[in-house]
């Protein structure tokens, strides 16, 4: 029998109370200082296949599943660049069929996405593969280069799939690039510094990382966004499983993030006024 997380969404009723509550929370939400860039370590597929009596794979695209409802969701909200964690160089020490499994599933998805009046046109995603592409079967890289290169003129918004990628190897391909440009004269050496660095990372087009997600309660970051989520970074542990991370789940997070981000900016504009006054005097006036 199916999981009831399967089978109880698809009743009417239930679907139909589901959405015009989340048009609501959207609406809210979108009052409040947003997040520009969040990132989503979709941790727990083969724990929920093996709870479910699921097969590994059917963990995976039930995984898959839920990156489409939430991507769907962070753009309705005006989130601009969408990150995920899709399959981590340590990844190729897993069984062979689950990593082409994998490969697959990614480029089956992307092909989806990307299909006429699909969730790439509506909101006008530029879908981008950050990681070592060296490493992807050539097949499968040249079906995702073509969805890559089908969105590439879109610019509403951002979805960043990191794949094969680790943190580490993104550091290393970044200081190869910038010794490359110092060796042909394109920077100069004692100009090099971390913002050099930051623009030849795999992110380096998008936003700074505002909020960074790991479901399944582990609380590692396992070689991912370790450069990106150094600054001004919320990060989250959640508790549920990555195919059960629900709506719900997500607007928590945009909600607390949101207010200590209003708090924050109302805290810098108090202190920017009481310089203004210490400096102009204005706040020793009497009378
Ligand atoms: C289009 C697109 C980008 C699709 C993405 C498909 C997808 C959800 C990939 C994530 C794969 C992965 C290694 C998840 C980690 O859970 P795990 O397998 O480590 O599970 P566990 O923590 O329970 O062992």
């Amino acid at each position: 029998m199916l999981p009831k997380s399967l089978w109880v969404p698809s009743f009417p009723v239930y679907r139909y109370a589901k959405s015009f509550t989340q048009d609501l929370l959207i609406q809210i939400l979108r009052t409040g200082p947003l997040p520009k860039h969040i990132a989503f370590i979709m941790d727990g597929n083969r724990r929920f296949a093996k709870s479910n009596n699921l097969r590994l794979v059917e963990g995976h695209v039930a995984g898959s599943e839920s990156l489409l409802r939430i991507l769907e969701l962070c753009y309705q909200l005006g989130i601009k660049t969408v990150t995920v964690y899709a399959f981590s160089i340590e990844n190729f020490n897993r069984p062979k069929n689950e990593q082409e499994a994998l490969f697959e599933l990614i480029r089956s998805k992307l092909l989806l996405m990307v299909e006429k009046s699909s969730i790439a046109e509506k909101y006008g995603i530029s879908i981008r593969i950050l990681g070592d592409r060296s490493l992807i079967p050539v097949d499968i890289l040249a079906g995702i280069e073509s969805t890559e290169e089908s969105t590439k003129n879109n610019s509403k918004s951002i979805f960043n799939i990191c794949f094969p990628y680790t943190s580490r190897n993104d550091i290393a391909h970044a200081i190869k690039s910038v010794v490359n440009k110092a060796q042909n004269g394109e920077i100069r050496y004692n100009t090099i510094g971390e913002q050099t660095l930051e623009r030849e990372m795999y992110t380096g087009q998008s936003e700074p990382l505002d909020i960074l997600v790991r479901t399944s309660g582990v609380s590692r970051l396992s070689d991912f966004m370790l450069w990106e989520s150094h600054q001004n970074c919320w990060i989250e542990f959640i508790d549920e499983l990555w195919p059960e991370f629900k709506a719900w789940n997500l607007y928590v997070i945009i909600l607390k993030w949101s207010y200590y981000k209003a708090k924050e900016l109302k805290d810098l504009e108090l202190t920017q006024a009481k310089r203004f006054n210490n400096e102009t005097g204005n706040g020793c006036l009497k009378k």
